[in-house]
């Protein structure tokens, strides 16, 4: 069997046509969103990522407004950046690139976000909001991936779904959105006994764990859908989570690494701001754009 491959780059393409349109209509009221990022230090992924995101910002019809603070930043002027821009009428979504540098405590940054203007979903109370099922800020990357699992499957409910990672940004709020969207979820992590035989259980396998080629073709149910969050530098190149290669002969869907969850997540952060956007002005949420 070979594996069809889920395109995120053409989907997320797709997506910011449709934010595009959604921009546009909001124009005549005279609401034009804002995207406030902010990069702290010269990590080199960090600023192609903070490039993108600048230029799609631009590309929907949005506002971008770039912060760019050395390395040695302190946390004090770190915190006085977002506390004006929580108080800047123009912004409605606020993003801190991470990883931040060291000495830096991005608990208390995340925190120090309006609530409402978190695009990333980090801070701690659209966390609480996303899993106790409350209209949240949902975090770019799981989204995305819920997005792409909904358009190839349909419906969730009751399938089996393994995450392997349980980061804040993606292992545990993707298995929310599962749980959310009633699949049956479990959690796997460097601890978990037998990882390969409990990943052959999984119908949807999400793998986010940050090391090249960890998932094996083995580890696959046949005809499984396999999400791919890795983004792995080697010597040959991006690769991620999953040995593609030997997985996509078992699985029935999967994503690829580059081109699947990666550009989705800047889609993602630009519905997010239109969210942001439209609850900010007492408008309904936009069509499709939250879970
Ligand atoms: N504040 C945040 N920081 C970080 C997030 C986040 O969602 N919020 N996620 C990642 C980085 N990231 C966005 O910030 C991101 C990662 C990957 C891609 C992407 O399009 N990847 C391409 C490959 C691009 C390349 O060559 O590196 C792909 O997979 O096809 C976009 C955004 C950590 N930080």
């Amino acid at each position: 069997m070979t594996a069809q491959t889920l395109d995120g780059k053409a989907f997320a393409a797709h997506l910011r046509a449709r934010i595009a349109a959604q921009v546009a209509d909001l124009a005549p009221r005279g609401i034009v969103p804002g995207l406030a990022v902010v990069l702290v230090g010269e990590d080199p992924a960090s600023q192609v990522y903070v490039r993108s995101k600048g230029r799609m910002t631009r590309e929907v019809g949005m506002t971008s407004f770039e912060h760019r603070l050395p390395a040695t930043t302190d946390q004090q002027t770190l915190l006085a950046l977002i506390a004006r821009l929580n108080a800047d009428p123009a912004v409605n979504g606020i993003l801190v690139q991470l990883p931040l540098p060291k000495g830096l405590d991005e608990a208390a940054v995340i925190n120090a976000i309006l609530p409402e203007k978190d695009v990333d979903g980090f801070h701690i109370l659209n966390v609480g909001r996303l899993a106790t099922g409350q209209k949240a800020m949902v975090p770019c990357t799981p989204l995305g991936c819920l997005m792409l699992l909904r358009d190839h499957l349909g419906s969730l409910a009751g399938r089996n779904a393994v995450v392997i990672g349980r980061s804040n940004i993606v292992g545990k709020p993707m298995a929310q959105l599962l749980l959310r969207d009633s699949a049956t979820v479990t959690v796997a992590h460097s601890r978990t006994q037998d990882l390969a035989a409990l990943c052959r259980q999984a119908d949807i396998l999400v793998a986010a764990v940050g090391r090249a080629h960890f998932v094996q073709g083995d580890w696959i149910k046949p005809g499984a859908t396999v999400i791919d969050v890795g983004i792995n530098r080697t010597e040959a190149g991006l690769v991620g989570d999953v040995d593609f290669a030997a997985a996509s002969q078992i699985a029935g869907a999967i994503t690829p690494v580059p081109g699947g969850v990666g550009p989705m997540t800047i889609a993602c952060l630009l519905a997010n701001t239109l969210t942001a956007t439209a609850r900010s002005n007492g408008l309904p949420d936009p069509e499709g754009l939250t879970p």
